[in-house]
């Protein structure tokens, strides 16, 4: 018997693009609910308890009430909402993490798929706060470009309107409380002591991020340079599909945020000196940053390959 999947929010940006990936795979049973019967409730509950697994792709309140409606222990979750990203009842689904990350993915009926932006800081500030290369308690700070389809169907419709404010030309620095939603999980998943200072930025093009986190070398133990940062970034992520660094300095001397669009995996830039680093974290908002990663995180659930269909 296949494995019965059913996307919860299939008409959205992130459950189309989920649904785009698996329309044809021959090794998984994905039912669909009637078009008008999909905010149905009733109906909704209905394919959530039929399913293996089940995708949330829904605003937080709506994923957080298609958990409740599963009366069984057999239905699988993978949210792509901010709902569960730090109840410690989920495992994060950031499999390229740690060993244990990804063995916690594969056995779990509970996974919460990452946040687009906080997947861009963590892949880079996990690993070397682990490695011991940044302190817990150093004071980070994070820009991230980001394509208009990271805000869901309304931000698109706004960017696409052919009557819109002409300043959308331009870029627009969001979450100036900074308070932005997915400060919880960066320091939540990497153990961090102090928030970051994050600083999103919206561009006017559909999809493609660019998180770059800052450093001050000679405020780390021992005094790294860029290119010990490089090597420890390379070493740690070698043998991943998904997560890949490039040359030190990356390809060009410059990066631009679209550069990863349309791929599934993502990729790790440091560029610096002996004094300063950046790395900055090149992907797509709906290939690793939703539903590369969901994919990803279902094909380790049930034992497939880890890798989507997708141009990596
Ligand atoms: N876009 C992105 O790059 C990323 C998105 N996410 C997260 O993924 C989730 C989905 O986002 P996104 O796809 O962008 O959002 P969209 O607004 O594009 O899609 C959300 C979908 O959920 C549907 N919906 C809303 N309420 C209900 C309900 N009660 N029952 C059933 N369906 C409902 C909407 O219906 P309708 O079509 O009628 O509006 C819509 O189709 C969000 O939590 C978002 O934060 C996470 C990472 C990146
Ligand atoms: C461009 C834009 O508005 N992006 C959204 C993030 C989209 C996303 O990642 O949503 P989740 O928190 O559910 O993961 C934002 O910054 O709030």
């Amino acid at each position: 018997m296949k494995p019965v999947v059913y996307i919860d929010g299939k008409e959205g940006t992130t459950g189309l693009q989920i649904f785009e990936r698996l329309g044809s795979r021959d090794d998984i049973d994905l039912i669909l609910i009637d078009e008008d019967k999909r905010k149905d409730t009733a109906e909704r509950k209905k394919f959530i308890n039929a399913a293996d697994i089940v995708f949330l792709c829904l605003p937080d309140a709506a994923a957080r009430e298609a958990v409740a409606l599963c009366e069984n222990d057999k239905t699988r979750f993978i949210d792509a909402s901010t709902a569960h990203r730090t109840d410690p009842a989920w495992d994060y689904g950031f499999a390229e993490l740690s060993e244990a990350h990804r063995a916690a993915i594969m056995q779990s009926k509970r996974v919460a798929n990452p946040g687009c932006h906080a997947s861009g800081f963590i892949s880079s500030v996990y690993p070397l706060v682990k490695l011991g290369i940044v302190p817990a308690d150093y004071p980070l700070t994070c820009s991230s470009l980001t394509g208009y389809s990271g805000g869901g169907k309304k931000l698109i419709a706004e960017y696409e309107d052919p009557n819109r404010d002409p300043r959308h030309d331009s870029h627009r620095i969001y979450g100036t409380t900074l308070k932005h939603k997915h400060l919880p999980e960066m320091v939540h998943v990497c153990g961090l002591q102090e928030k970051p200072v994050f600083v999103p930025i919206l561009g006017d093009y559909y999809k493609g991020m660019a998180s770059t986190i800052m450093l001050h070398n000679s405020r780390l133990p021992g005094q790294p340079t860029a290119q010990d940062i490089h090597a420890a970034l390379t070493k740690y992520y070698e043998g991943q599909k998904l997560v890949r660094t490039a040359p030190f300095g990356g390809e060009e001397p410059v990066i631009y945020s679209s550069g990863m669009a349309g791929h599934d995996s993502l990729q790790l830039i440091v560029c610096g000196h002996e004094e300063q680093t950046i790395v900055t974290a090149l992907f797509d908002n709906l290939g690793k940053g939703a539903s590369g990663a969901a994919v990803q995180n279902m094909n380790l659930m049930l034992g497939f390959e880890e890798t989507t269909g997708l141009t990596i």
